[in-house]
């Protein structure tokens, strides 16, 4: 199968303490479409190093990155935003406070246009937004609220939505869940895997909670030391347990 994103001898240096560290150590990663991977690793393993490295946000020190076999190693954050998107594990990124639910998804919607036309005819929009809403009881005729408004939960279900309204190539997702209650936490869990897999996603979460490492996903990858020290397909994940991984932090 032709690989959707290929991180090929990836590799994160830093200097510190006046010595050079490799935060990504060499990480060999290929996801398939249709890939719903979990990656897991302690603090400090260069998780969100990954992250920032396929979004552009942070440049690699050498390696490549191909989507769809193009390089876009080099290519900055705005134009990969236009195929790559993420959801933070903080409520207050990704969403603008001061616009109301609506207009925060109409944005989302028109990503990649010049801002001044994202928001225009929002009105004929309204109908289409409320149909997502519609079964997410948290933001369920809340289209006209604004965002400040709105409690970590829902807005980590509309930077959710945001993400992926416009269906990207990839979406990260980066401890999207760890900042709410268990109660809102597992709702947005069970939204999350539900749009994955109707939509056909590809998707790299990465959790510290081994009950749902286990739960989701068809791929599971453990890093540790900037390097993937466990990388199991979905027969492999199917039989395991959270104790087995426990050993690995
Ligand atoms: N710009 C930077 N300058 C110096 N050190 C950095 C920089 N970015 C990351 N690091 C270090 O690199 C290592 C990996 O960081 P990263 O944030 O990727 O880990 P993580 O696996 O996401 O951790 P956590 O689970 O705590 O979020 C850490 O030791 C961190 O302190």
């Amino acid at each position: 199968m032709k690989s959707l994103l290929e991180i090929d001898n990836a590799v994160k240096t830093i200097n510190n303490d006046n010595q050079e560290l490799n935060i990504l150590d060499g990480i060999n990663l290929s996801i398939n479409p249709q890939d719903f991977i979990v990656v897991l690793g302690t603090n400090g393993a260069g998780k969100s190093t990954l992250l920032d490295a396929i979004t552009g946000a942070n440049t690699l020190s050498s390696g490549k990155i191909l989507l769809n076999g193009d390089d876009i190693t080099s290519t900055n954050l705005a134009k990969r935003s236009r195929y790559i998107s993420r959801v933070y594990q903080d409520p207050k990124l990704g969403t603008s406070p001061r616009m109301t639910v609506a207009e925060n998804l109409l944005l989302a919607k028109r990503r990649g246009l010049p801002r001044r036309l994202r928001l225009r005819r929002l009105n004929d929009h309204m109908k289409e937004f409320a149909s997502f809403t519609k079964d997410l009881p948290t933001l369920d005729n809340r289209l006209n609220t604004f965002t400040d408004k709105l409690s970590g939960g829902q807005r980590q279900t509309l930077s959710f939505l945001m993400a992926i309204i416009q269906k990207p190539e990839l979406l990260l997702l980066d401890e999207h869940t760890a900042a709410l209650d268990p109660q809102t936490s597992q709702e947005l869990m069970e939204l999350t895997n539900k749009v994955i897999i109707e939509k056909k996603l590809t998707c790299l979460m990465v959790t510290h909670n081994l009950t749902e490492a286990v739960k989701y996903g068809n791929r599971l990858i453990v890093l540790k030391k900037g390097k993937i020290v466990l990388d199991l397909d979905n027969e492999a994940k199917s039989k395991l347990k959270e104790q087995d991984l426990l050993e690995y932090f």
